[in-house]
């Protein structure tokens, strides 16, 4: 397809990343195969399953052909992006975002080929709109399909859409981490998948460098974090927070002292946070405070920092090592070097030792109020 290849080398795709020369094959071969795949963050799993898409479009046919689910609307949005990119010499294809806010006139069918959304919505159009006809999907892509299919909610919602797929319907998962019951799970739905699963060693990426500061409360974990601020937005940073109201909290203080910083959570409505976050795509912001809404699978390629303000903790308590490795992953896209910055409490220090075996790698400790250290780090 003279036209998609196109659209790779204008997005400056010259050679692949080893996913995607590992699952590209597999995806394209015909009769279409299933895939469960497994690849560390930032590299390359968007463009692999996009390309997909838009290799199996008819574009001469005008209704939906491929389905894929994002967790969250940022994320949706980026994969349209990608998809409207590397698609853009393919005539006549078009895509369709199924996020919430963007609702199609009532009772028009969607014509275009591709649909991108959420899981809740996506499903609002299958079966109480009747916007999308299912019948003739040829792909079906899960992305970040360990907690679109673990996670309440999100689960029940694509389970249901996916079951509405016709039988013949090629099922790409993907993601950089697979809890083993998920992926039990994941084999369960899928039938006769492939299979590309990383080693537990595997997953950390040697390209990011993980360091820690100790804190004796959020007040030190602040000053920390101003005393880094200079050094920071030399490039980019996402600096994660537990909850709603520490970010709240956070981005106040920085504001009050004089520091600019964007702050997206999920409370906002859903044009301020896509407003948000493109300027700091932009770079109209250099610091992002956010909540795990942002944790998973967007792509800032100038984003060389990603402070931890808060390990994260699942709701029961514990050492969340998925939503980690997804964080500390906003930096260090395709190779490129990145640093993690953990501002840890005393009391939490047992989770970071949690985080340094489970994934059987060292995490050094960095003193924040050193301007030098710091520069030399982020040089
Ligand atoms: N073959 C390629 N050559 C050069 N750059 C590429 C190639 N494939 C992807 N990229 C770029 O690498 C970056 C990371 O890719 P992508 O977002 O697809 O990663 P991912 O594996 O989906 O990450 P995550 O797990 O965080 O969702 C993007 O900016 C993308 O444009």
């Amino acid at each position: 397809m003279p036209a998609l290849l196109k659209g790779i080398y204008a997005l400056g795709f010259n050679r692949p990343s080893k996913i995607q020369a590992t699952a590209l094959p597999m995806i394209l071969a015909d009769p279409p195969q299933n895939l469960i795949a497994q690849s560390q963050s930032g590299t390359g799993k968007t463009a692999a399953f996009v390309l997909a898409m838009l290799s199996r479009v008819d574009a001469m046919k005008r209704y939906p052909q491929c389905i894929c689910l994002s967790p969250t609307f940022e994320l949706a949005l980026q994969t349209g992006e990608v998809i409207e990119q590397m698609g853009k010499f393919c005539d006549g294809v078009d895509v369709v975002y199924a996020i919430r806010g963007n609702r199609p006139f009532k009772g028009s069918r969607i014509e275009a080929q591709i649909i991108v959304g959420t899981p809740g919505t996506v499903m609002d159009w299958c079966f109480k709109l009747k916007l999308i006809d299912v019948e003739n999907i040829k792909v079906f892509v899960l992305d970040e399909a360990d907690v679109m299919i673990g996670l309440q909610g999100h689960s029940d919602h694509s389970v249901r859409v996916k079951r509405a797929m016709p039988s013949h319907c090629q099922m790409l998962l993907f993601s950089a981490t697979f809890e083993e019951t998920v992926w039990c799970f994941a084999e369960r739905i899928v039938p006769d998948p492939n299979i590309i699963k990383l080693k537990k060693e595997e997953l950390t990426l040697t390209n990011i460098r993980q360091f820690y500061d100790f804190c004796e409360n959020k007040e030190a974990k602040y000053k920390a974090l101003s005393n880094m601020y200079g050094t920071i937005t030399i490039a980019q940073a996402i600096i994660f927070c537990q909850t709603r109201r520490t970010a709240n909290w956070l981005s106040q203080e920085m504001t009050s002292d004089g520091h600019v910083v964007a702050l997206l959570s999920g409370e906002l409505t859903v044009t301020e946070r896509a407003d948000i976050i493109q300027r700091f795509r932009d770079g109209k912001e250099k610091v992002l405070i956010t909540t795990n809404v942002c944790a998973r699978g967007i792509d800032v390629e100038q984003v060389s920092i990603v402070v931890n303000f808060d390990l994260p903790m699942t709701t029961e308590g514990l050492t969340d090592y998925e939503t980690y490795l997804h964080r500390i992953g906003r930096t260090g896209r395709f190779g490129k070097k990145g640093v993690a910055i953990n501002l840890v409490e005393k009391c939490f220090m047992h989770m970071l030792r949690d985080l340094e075996e489970h994934f059987g790698t060292k995490i050094l400790r960095l003193d924040t109020g050193d301007i030098d250290e710091m520069e030399r780090l982020c040089d």
